[in-house]
């Protein structure tokens, strides 16, 4: 089991405090870090890979400390964000210079044994400055994967990567998962966290914000209120109409025109707006979410 536990965790730069008092539970399998951008994923991920010492709290694999404890390395995989400046290498050259900071007996046979794990064996041999963002994705995730580390932690996989070569980073990860390894990537997107993470943790403005399957988490998201904008050929009448509905809080009559709506249920509410407008002969000509920033539904869940 490879159980990674962060407790109470706070990192802070000067005085942006990016990771603020953070506590959760990694294990086997694939979870999603889920956050905005700038809510401190990175940081945390920094934190989860001894890389970056945690300013208060502290982050343990099985019991011991990450920060400043070289055997910790053996055990994790770390795929970061930024790009490898290192595009004057080929890949096989990549790979297997990770294979040897690790000081592994073999690095040429586990170089290759990584690289077929990601499917790069054939354009292994060009320069990674001629990969594209997807084939660059999977270079780095063989060098993550040389030393076959039972946590692998990623930043931001899929970010930039074409729909295919995305599906095929996605089927990687899955498979990592069920063979008994612990996963973490982080996202911004909640519809590729729930594709494929049996877990999903939430953080916001550096704090954890929220923390269950993706069933629970997409609840949390889509029963929030919503406001919409609503142009209509009378809109005086909708609102009169949608004041009587049972999935609306609150009405308002713009004064340069339309109406807005608060929604409590969307699902009823999307059911139900056509089917009322068409009962009383009123033609909708815009439907418009007002608050659908990323931002507004994660501060919603901070606040919930
Ligand atoms: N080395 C640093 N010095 C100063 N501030 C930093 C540093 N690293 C991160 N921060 C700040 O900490 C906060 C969290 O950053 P972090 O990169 O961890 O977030 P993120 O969720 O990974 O976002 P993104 O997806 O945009 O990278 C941000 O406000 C960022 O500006």
């Amino acid at each position: 089991m490879s159980v990674l536990e962060v407790a109470n965790a706070s990192r802070w730069f000067g005085n942006v405090v990016a990771v603020n008092d953070v506590s959760m539970q990694i294990g086997p399998g694939v979870t999603g870090l889920l956050g905005p951008n700038g809510a401190g994923k990175t940081t945390l991920i920094a934190m989860m890979a001894g890389f970056l010492a945690p300013s208060a709290g502290m982050v343990t694999l099985d019991g011991a400390p990450v920060w400043n404890n070289v055997s910790i390395y053996r055990a994790i995989g770390l795929v970061p964000e930024r790009e490898a400046s290192f595009g004057y290498l080929s890949g096989r050259q990549f790979v297997r210079a990770n294979a040897e900071l690790h000081k592994l007996p073999s690095p040429g046979e586990a170089a290759e044994r990584a690289l077929g794990i990601v499917e790069m064996g054939e354009p292994a041999g060009r320069l990674i400055s001629t990969y594209s963002k997807g084939m660059r994705q999977r270079i780095k995730l063989a060098a993550a994967l040389v030393h076959d580390p039972a946590v692998l932690l990623l930043d931001e996989p899929f970010n930039g990567v074409d729909p295919r070569q995305r599906m095929h980073l996605m089927e990687l990860l899955t498979r990592m998962g069920s063979e008994g390894r612990t996963v973490l990537f982080s996202s911004h997107i909640l519809e590729e966290v729930e594709q494929i993470a049996r877990h999903i943790e939430v953080v916001v403005s550096g704090r954890h914000a929220a923390s269950g399957d993706f069933g629970a988490i997409r609840r949390l998201m889509t029963d929030r209120p919503n406001v919409y904008l609503l142009r209509t050929s009378d809109d005086r009448k909708l609102a009169a109409v949608l004041m009587a509905g049972e999935s609306v809080a609150g009405v308002r009559l713009e004064p340069r025109g339309g109406v807005q709506v608060q929604v409590t249920d969307f699902g009823t509410f999307a059911v139900a707006l056509p089917r009322l407008a068409k009962e009383h002969g009123i033609t909708l000509r815009e439907v418009t979410p007002t608050d659908e920033s990323l931002e507004s539904v994660f501060a919603y869940l901070v606040s919930a």
